[in-house]
């Protein structure tokens, strides 16, 4: 079978495959997350006549339902900036004020001009529907080795590729200008892979500025913070600031090359800049071709999000789950259950392998919401891989960080077409039984279907099973809650020090739990090797949308700011008093580093099991955990935070 080709006749999926190896140097990337900002004015009302009214914040006139606020945030989008070396892009400022969106708000009717192109994609599919993908590449071959029941393998997925592409396409999109980027990506800066910065040397080259949150006297951060306020610069400034960066690194460089070349200079440290450069301009070359599709566009998100699944088209919900749990299509889906639900996703299960299913790209509002769009589901699966790739250097010798408490995120898969209907009587059990805030996944399909066939796309997150979440799952006493409490601090203070995480919603629906028979559980925080004991619990953390990272090439956050509602929810309530903290906090500016906000989840965790759990504790259990939650307000971080003598008689120290 033909591979498709780039537009210079060389073969695109040869090169993805080996782009993983030669990473090109690109200058370091930083991107904006801002939520979708809706007003009653974005409806559409052809939409709305098909869906039930919205949640947002759910009041919920059915009396079997869950109180909405239960659920994390409503509304969500992200629209992505780039920001080169030394200069900060912002495409538009946003406007302050401008009114929340309604009940039955909606994304903003697509005007001829904004509607996507589906010409293009509709070609890209024809041409890599002409082969097939799934023979050819190196992973799904597991497919077929997938039982239900048995353990499943996780696809591995090469995450420095995966946001060196998205990089690229980051910049296109922002600087407009396909010349404009091929002098970035010729611009010999050595930046760190993302194993690197939060890989195997686990340090962050580029950390973020912090303010000193103790003592809020001015810091660092402040004159960062207004080095990074949006800035009104035109398009022709933004390019003169990239090019002048470009050349200035350039001449200085090869000043040092041909220093190296005569032989002038015997600087160890020059040497290995100078090699590392001209590794990475051979890489460019190599790579340059290999963004762009047939027709000489740059990848779309969507487009990289196929590559990421290695498929080369969707394919059907039944597809996924007879290849994933080795069930056949027909017959045999019964023994899927649907496990929970949330805004965006309905995750089912079958043997130990769970499928979250979220709609994405869409106009139709599902369970009243604007769905995902390919930019932000793309943004959350490299998010996932970053964590993942915590859980995958447990075992290496000379790691500096790792810890097993973040869901395992296996695989990926793009589907189109209708619910199957085993899924879907999984959905109605589970909804007799919950009473499901969800809309009704067949009334949902069908109406999509039939408005906007092409855009009826679903990406499935394939997960290991976490468990149950803390708002359901029966803690059996004081020691399983404290053992509750130390995995969640190690997991947010691992990935605080690998990559400046943190989770921005860890409310009671995002932490998942299991029985476990290991004792302890094992993890690496600054290098050293550590343990703490479970007393039977193992912990999951999910459900990364608001959360922020920096990979060390690029910091991917959320913009809370552009989702006033967020912080309005109802007084008195620990989750949303918890936002206001966080915005009181970050003042706003969310992409800043704020290691704090881990804390402020963790004194909200405190705070659920004194006023909502109930198990076995004693007077003194109660009287240690409020004088815990107390301590916690003086740290700065979840790594500060796990100093506490609360943790004192749980944490073994393996390298001592
Ligand atoms: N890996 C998993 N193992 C077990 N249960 C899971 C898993 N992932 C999700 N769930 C269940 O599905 C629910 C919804 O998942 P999740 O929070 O990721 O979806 P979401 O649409 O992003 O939700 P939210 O409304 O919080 O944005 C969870 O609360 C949990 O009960």
């Amino acid at each position: 079978m033909a591979s498709p080709t780039t537009g210079d006749g060389s073969d695109l999926w040869a090169e993805i495959v080996s782009q993983g190896e030669q990473p090109p140097a690109v200058p370091q990337v930083a991107v904006v997350y801002e939520r979708r900002r809706r007003t009653a004015s974005d409806t559409n009302p052809k939409q709305v006549q098909i869906c039930r009214p919205s949640r947002e914040w759910r009041v919920s006139f059915a009396p079997t339902k869950r109180p909405s606020w239960n659920r994390s945030l409503s509304t969500r989008g992200r629209e992505s900036i780039v920001v080169a070396t030394g200069v900060y892009f912002r495409p538009q400022v946003k406007q302050r004020g401008a009114p929340k969106r309604g009940k039955k708000g909606g994304r903003a009717k697509k005007t001829g001009q904004d509607s996507p192109d589906f010409t293009k994609e509709k070609n890209y599919f024809l041409e890599v529907d002409s082969f097939e993908l799934l023979e050819e590449s190196p992973s799904p071959k597991n497919f077929s080795t997938w039982t239900m029941g048995a353990k499943q393998v996780a696809a591995v997925h090469d995450l420095p590729a995966i946001l060196e592409r998205w990089k690229i396409s980051k910049l296109v999109s922002q600087c407009g200008s396909s010349q404009h980027l091929f002098k970035i990506m010729e611009t010999p800066f050595s930046v760190p892979s993302v194993l690197g910065s939060c890989g195997s040397s686990n340090n962050l080259t580029d950390k973020t500025p912090e303010r000193d949150l103790r003592t809020k006297l001015p810091s660092k951060f402040d004159s960062y913070k207004e080095s990074r306020k949006p800035e009104l610069v035109s398009n022709s400034s933004i390019r003169n600031l990239v090019d002048n960066s470009i050349v200035a690194s350039f001449d200085s460089l090869s000043i040092k090359e041909k220093e190296v070349e005569n032989g002038i200079c015997e600087n160890a440290e020059i040497l290995q800049e100078v090699h590392v450069s001209s590794e990475s301009k051979k890489a460019t070359q190599i790579d340059a071709s290999q963004f762009k599709t047939s027709d000489g566009e740059y990848l779309k998100a969507f487009d990289q999000l196929l590559i990421i699944c290695r498929q080369s088209a969707p394919i059907s919900l039944g597809e996924v789950f007879s290849r994933h749990w080795g069930l056949s299509v027909t017959g045999e889906l019964s023994s899927i259950v649907k496990i929970g639900e949330g805004t965006y996703g309905e995750a089912f299960k079958a043997g130990q392998t769970v499928c979250k299913v979220v709609p994405i790209d869409g106009d139709l509002l599902v369970n009243g919401e604007v769905q995902k769009k390919s930019e932000e589901v793309l943004e959350e699966v490299m998010l996932s891989l970053t964590l993942n790739s915590l859980r995958g250097r447990q075992k290496e010798t000379n790691t500096k960080n790792a810890c097993s408490g973040f869901i395992e995120t296996k695989d990926f898969c793009i589907c189109r077409g209708p619910y199957d209907d085993g899924l879907i009587s999984a959905w109605e059990d589970w909804d007799a039984v919950h009473g499901s805030e969800n809309d009704h996944p067949k009334e949902f399909v069908e109406n999509q279907v039939f408005y906007i066939f092409w855009k009826n796309k679903i990406l499935v997150f394939v997960l290991a099973d976490g468990g149950k979440d803390l708002e359901s799952f029966v803690l059996g006493n004081y020691d399983e809650a404290r053992s509750l409490l130390v995995q969640a601090t190690i997991a947010l203070a691992v990935a605080e020090s690998a990559c400046e995480f943190e989770h921005r919603d860890l409310h009671w629906g995002n932490i998942l739990l299991t029985d476990t028979k290991d004792t302890s559980t094992n993890f690496t925080l600054h290098g050293k090797k550590m343990r703490a004991k479970t007393f039977g619990l193992a912990i999951s953390i999910i459900d990364f949308t608001l959360s922020r990272i920096n990979t060390g090439e690029a910091i991917l956050f959320l913009d809370l700011s552009a989702d006033p509602g967020l912080f309005e929810g109802p007084k008195g309530d620990k989750q949303f008093e918890t936002y206001r903290k966080m915005k009181d906090l970050t003042e706003d500016c969310w992409e800043g580093s704020f290691p704090k906000t881990n804390v402020l989840w963790l004194i909200y965790l405190v705070d659920i099991l004194l006023t909502k759990k109930s198990f076995k504790r004693t007077a003194k259990d109660e009287r240690d955990l409020r004088s815990f939650k107390k301590r916690l307000n003086e740290y700065g971080s979840a790594t500060d935070s796990l100093s506490d003598s609360f943790f004192s008689g749980l944490l073994i120290n393996d390298s001592e």
